[in-house]
């Protein structure tokens, strides 16, 4: 049997070509790893957090006073509206989660270039319940995109591109935060069922916070044909990547399969979950195609180039119908 691919823990208060280096290594053999000493003030991280279970305990009419608008993105997803499954055209009943999303909001002197990216720019919506709720929420998207903006220039070390490679593909992304509440399963999942099926990331890289204590997220070991346990570690943050860099990539870096299993049946603790991941994308206009950094002599591009932003659109419709 091969042994099961390790996920490594890495310091980023160091040398960004150093590090850059360290996450190229990693990449090459899985889509995910750990950061810690990444710089996000805990009291920011923490009143989100917090802020965020006080949002899921609400009333659901509380909830639904946010609700998603129809073909949007952003604002409350109740149970079972999204199936991430789907994104990768598998037949697949809905998550047993719910989510809070928030876009980058209407952005002063940015004109979308049509109807999809003025969605993904649309006005973000916020609890009338929770005062707090917006200024800590804002606080926390702009610490994960200042986070988001250093991790993409580690990487372009890490690719022997320009450290400032990325800069004008990225300055105006649609990325998106999302709170995810995976409560307490009172009954049995249907078949193929789980809290997060099985699915790739659709842009560049994700942020995600998950809680201490609540196993369930895994990733694909190809290699020895398992699924891996990516437990929650104290001070630290998953970072995984997308498929728009392992298109970038030429998979050099792989899009690595993950999912949130169910936790066990009768479990006498309490087995309610939340996470948040914070998707971050490229420019909506940015052509994503093989860097010549990552073409081997004689290789040709496995993937034809895209528009980040019809790309990313076309996946989340997928998932959520
Ligand atoms: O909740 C988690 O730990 C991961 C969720 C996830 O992979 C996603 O929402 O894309
Ligand atoms: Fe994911």
């Amino acid at each position: 049997m091969t042994t099961p691919i390790a996920v490594p823990t890495i310091n980023i208060d160091r040398d960004p070509a150093v590090v850059g280096r360290e996450f190229d290594e990693t990449l090459r053999e899985v889509g995910f790893f750990q950061i810690v000493d990444h710089g996000v003030p805990d009291e920011v991280a923490d009143r989100c957090w917090e802020v965020t279970r006080s949002f899921f305990d609400l009333p659901l009419e509380e909830k639904l006073s946010v609700e998603r608008q129809e073909g949007g993105l952003y604002g409350y997803f109740p149970m079972l509206t999204e199936s991430l499954a789907q994104s990768l055209d598998a037949m697949a009943p809905g998550d047993l989660k719910e989510s809070f999303n928030m876009g980058p909001g209407v952005v002063a002197g940015h004109k979308p270039a049509d109807e999809t990216e003025a969605s993904l720019f649309s006005a973000n919506r916020w609890p009338a319940a929770l005062p707090e709720f917006k200024p800590v929420w804002e606080a926390y998207y702009a610490a994960m995109s200042t986070l988001a903006n250093r991790l993409m220039t580690m990487f372009a070390h890490g690719l022997d591109l320009p450290a400032d490679f990325f800069a004008d593909k990225i300055d105006r992304s649609p990325s998106a935060l999302r709170a995810i509440n995976y409560p307490e399963q009172s009954a049995p999942p249907e078949d193929g069922q789980l809290r997060a099926g099985a699915h790739t990331d659709y842009g560049t890289l994700t942020i995600l916070r998950q809680e201490l204590g609540r196993a369930g997220l895994q990733v694909r070991d190809d290699h020895s044909d398992a699924w891996v346990d990516i437990p929650p570690t104290p001070g630290a943050l998953v970072i995984n990547i997308g498929d728009l860099m392992a298109r970038w990539t030429n998979d050099r870096w792989t899009s690595t399969l993950h999912r949130v299993v169910n936790p066990d049946a009768g479990s006498a603790v309490s087995t309610r979950r939340q996470s948040m991941p914070f998707f971050h994308n490229a420019n909506y206009s940015a052509l994503v195609e093989c860097l010549p950094s990552s073409l081997a002599a004689g290789e040709t591009p496995k993937y034809e180039p895209v528009l980040a932003g019809p790309h990313l659109a076309g996946k989340s419709h997928k998932a959520v119908g």
